[in-house]
This record gives C-alpha cells, structure tokens and sequence, in this order.
C-alpha cells in the first residue's frame, strides 16, 4: 500500500501536501516524497523513512509553487531504497513530469523488458517507472493523449496521479481496486488516497475519481473528465478491513463503521461465552466495539498501544516485525488477570501478532484467550498492491483454522466467514476478496 495526495492551484501546495501525506502515515512507512510546480519548472525532495524524518521547514520552502504531488511508500515492486522513492521525476521531448502511484502493475516486468530491449534506461526497480518512459516514448503531440496511450499498456491496480509544469492528472484503474478521492480547496483541487487528508487540510470533498476515470486539472478551467476505459469495479476490501483510517469515507462508505459492522457479523457467527472483548490495537478496534455491542460481552481495553510504533505488518523484515511487535503492544496485567478474553483483530497474516499476543496474554494470567479474526483467513497473496507476495508467507495457506489455532496458542479461534464480511459491506460484490476467496480480477502475467 502507498498513499497519494495532489494539489492544484493551491498557495503554498507543497505545505498542503506534507500536512495530507501525515494524515496518510498509515499506508506506508518506508519513504516520503514531495514534488512541486511553479508552472516553469518542477521541484523534488524524497528520501527513506516517515513524512516527519524527510521534511522539515527548510526543504519544504524550496517547493514553490501552486500544485504539488506527495507520495508515502510500502514497496510492493522494486526496492526498499532510497531510488525507490517516489515521485519519479523525470525530464522528456514535452518538458517535465513527476508520477506518484498507488497499486501494483501485473504486467510491469514484460513491459520493463520491452522497454529495456529498445534501449530504455532504468533509474529504479519500481514498477512505476515504466509510465514515465511509456509517456516519453509516444509519438502523441499532447501529454494527455499520451497518458492514455500509457494507460492502455500497462495492466493491474493503479491510482495515480501526474504532475507536468501546468497541469495535473489524477486516474484510477477501471477495477478501482484503491481508492482515490476529489475535494475543493479555495479556489484550488485536492485529490488523494483518503478523505481523512481532506479533513486534516480542511478541503471539502467532492467526489470519488471513478474506476477507469482520467481527470485533467488545467488553470482558468473547471477539471475535466474522460471515462478511459470501462468499468469494472473489483475495489479492494481488505482497504476496509485493515489498511484505511476508520475515519476515512473510500469507495463511498466509512471504515469506522464497516468495521464495526464485521465485528457484530463475526459475533453473530462465533459467539463465545467470555468476560471482556480486548482488541488487538489499533485496527482490531473498530470491530471488537462491534463485536462487544453484539454479543453484550463488556469492551475493555485490556492491550495497550505504544503509539512511537508504526504499523509491523508493513515492516518488510521478519525480524523487525518480531520486535516491533513487542515494543509495540502490551496487556495491563490487572484488567485481564484470571479473565477469560475474547480477543479481536481484523487479520492474520504471518501470524507474527497473534503468536506473540496469545503468549504475552497467557504469561500474564489470562485465563483462557478466544481469538476472533474479523475477516476470512488470507489464503492468497495480493498482486494488486498489498505486499503479501508470496503463498509460504501467509499461514493461512499452509495451515487449517486448527493447526493456526495450535500455532498461536489460543483456546479457540474463528473467522469471519466470506458471506459474513459480504454482509457487513452491504452484500455489495463490486469487491476484490480474491486474497480470501481466490478469484483474482486481474491474472498476473509474470
Ligand atoms: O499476522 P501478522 O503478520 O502479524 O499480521 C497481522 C497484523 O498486522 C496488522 O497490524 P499492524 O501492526 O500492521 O497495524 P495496526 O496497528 O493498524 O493494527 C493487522 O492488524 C494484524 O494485527
Ligand atoms: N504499495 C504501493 O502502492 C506501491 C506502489 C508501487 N508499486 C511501488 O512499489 O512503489
Ligand atoms: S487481493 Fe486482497 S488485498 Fe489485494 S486487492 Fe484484492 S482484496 Fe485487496
Ligand atoms: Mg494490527
């Protein structure tokens, strides 16, 4: 996951952009990215680590200029390097332009060859960079007829958005799999990953960029719409269950309260008779509240966050997550001694949370620990941006619900059944759930 955010005839938009990019912490750890426009020429800082650790006031100011694009990182191709930053920036026949992306192109590495066979020069392993040279590569006059002659070559998830010297674009593939939002800021445009950006910057929001949309932001105009392709939606439910801010509204709806509704689901389907519902902090929260009002079992909460930790599953490193677990989260003794526990989390992926938090629990007096996930276990790896890129890494795929069970130590444990998490989202099925189901919309070339 990554998080985008862009602005358009926005004073001071590169401030705008750092203030949006800390809301969309969340979405990515590994690095931060800026770039601005003065409509003459475009400006560039990006480095490894969080928003606060690349930006401080001295960098920012150099960002002049009325628009802007900002990025926040989670790999899912290429490196965790500082190459791999975005935006990428790039310098071609029509002038200048800076790319920001969210998603995961499943055919990157076949066009990347192409490319590379025609004599393309790669500065990063990111699949991103294959846009960059396909735009600088079409024979078309106007960069808004080369993007869309981009768009058609490449295949996968992508909500991006592009920056020139004096326009912006913002476009969301036709399955819509991430989410990308639009809201007026003054006089001015704001389009990003998620809605809490537009609250923490006070922009109004608009509306949602639709699936296959391409939307064009050109001064002294009103933004301009072409449906590229068709759609197709297949958006992205695990964005609900884990990834978004449960104060964001993406693809229509609010996290908090989809989240709330898997936990009264997951009730519903695995009661259990217990004396506290405690929450694996922070997603697990929304859905043990949800959890707690439907089974009338008392809500406490009995783990505590030590919030300088970001998100483990992000991590990309094993032992790093072990540790960051740790650090990260830790029971009071007193609330859950000789209790019996149900304990809620929206997932489990390598099992790294659970194992640790069974353990702590028990080790500090528990006495019995019910482990409720509030989603289907995660059979299948991601290729549409979540990086969970191979099958060995997900335990639900190696092992049934009961030798999960032993791994982790808990007393019993259930999921959320695929028909449960379809009714918490309304039994809509414009979803992708093809990490718990196995219907991928899009087949991965390589
Ligand atoms: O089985 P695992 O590999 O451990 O992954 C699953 C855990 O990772 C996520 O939490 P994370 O710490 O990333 O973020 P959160 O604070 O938002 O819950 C998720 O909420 C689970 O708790
Ligand atoms: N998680 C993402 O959205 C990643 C975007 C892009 N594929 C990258 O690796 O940088
Ligand atoms: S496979 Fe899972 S994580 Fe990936 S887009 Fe589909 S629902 Fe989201
Ligand atoms: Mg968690």
């Amino acid at each position: 996951m990554c998080s985008v955010i862009g602005l358009f005839n926005v004073p001071e938009a590169a401030k705008y952009a750092y203030f949006g990019l800390f809301s969309l912490q969340h979405r990515g750890q590994e690095a931060a990215g800026i770039a601005s426009s003065d409509g003459e020429k475009i400006y560039i800082t990006k480095g490894r680590g969080l928003v606060t650790q690349v930006f401080d006031e001295t960098k920012l100011t150099k960002l002049i200029g009325s628009s802007a694009v900002g990025h926040t990182r989670y790999s899912t191709a290429g490196e965790d390097s500082v190459l791999d930053a975005q935006p990428i920036f790039a310098r071609y026949d029509l002038g200048q332009i800076a790319v920001v992306h969210n998603g995961n192109l499943t055919n990157a590495k076949q066009v990347r060859r192409e490319l590379i066979k025609e004599g393309a020069i790669f500065q990063t392993f990111m699949d991103t960079e294959n846009l960059i040279h396909l735009i600088a590569r079409s024979h078309k006059e106007h960069l808004y007829d080369r993007i869309i002659e981009a768009l058609q070559q490449i295949e996968g998830a992508y909500s991006l958005i592009l920056l020139s010297r004096k326009k912006m674009f913002a476009v969301r593939d036709p399955y819509g799999f991430r989410p990308l939002s639009m809201a007026k800021l003054g006089d001015g445009w704001v389009v990003a990953s998620e809605t809490c950006a537009f609250d923490l910057i006070g922009a109004e929001y608009v509306r949602d960029i639709r699936p296959g949309e391409l939307v064009v932001f050109e001064e002294g105009k009103e933004p301009r719409s072409i449906q590229v392709f068709e759609p197709t939606p297949h958006k992205c439910i695990f964005e609900y269950i884990y990834f978004a801010r449960p104060d964001s509204n993406i693809f229509g709806k609010n996290v908090y309260k989809l989240r709330k509704a898997m936990g009264r689901e997951l009730a519903k389907e695995y009661p259990v008779e217990a004396d506290m519902v405690v929450p694996v902090p922070d997603s697990g929260v929304a859905s043990a509240i949800g959890y707690s009002e439907e089974s009338g079992i008392p809500f406490e909460l009995g783990i505590i966050r030590n919030h300088y930790v970001g998100r483990t599953f992000i991590e990309p490193t094993q032992a790093i997550r072990d540790l960051k677990v740790k650090m990260k989260l830790n029971p009071i003794k007193n609330v859950i001694k000789g209790k019996r526990l149900v304990v809620i989390d929206d997932s489990i992926v390598r099992g790294t949370t659970s194992k640790k938090i069974v353990n702590i629990l028990k080790d500090f007096g528990a006495k019995e620990v019910h482990m409720r996930i509030s989603a289907p276990p995660t059979t299948g790896p991601c290729y549409y941006g979540v990086d969970t890129p191979t099958k060995e890494e997900l335990i639900s795929s190696r092992y049934s619900v009961e030798e999960t069970r032993k791994y982790i130590g808990a007393d019993t444990l259930a999921y959320l059944s695929i028909d449960g998490l379809l009714r918490s989202v309304g039994n809509d099925l414009s979803y992708c759930m093809a990490c718990f189901d196995g219907n991928y919309p899009v087949p991965l070339k390589e």
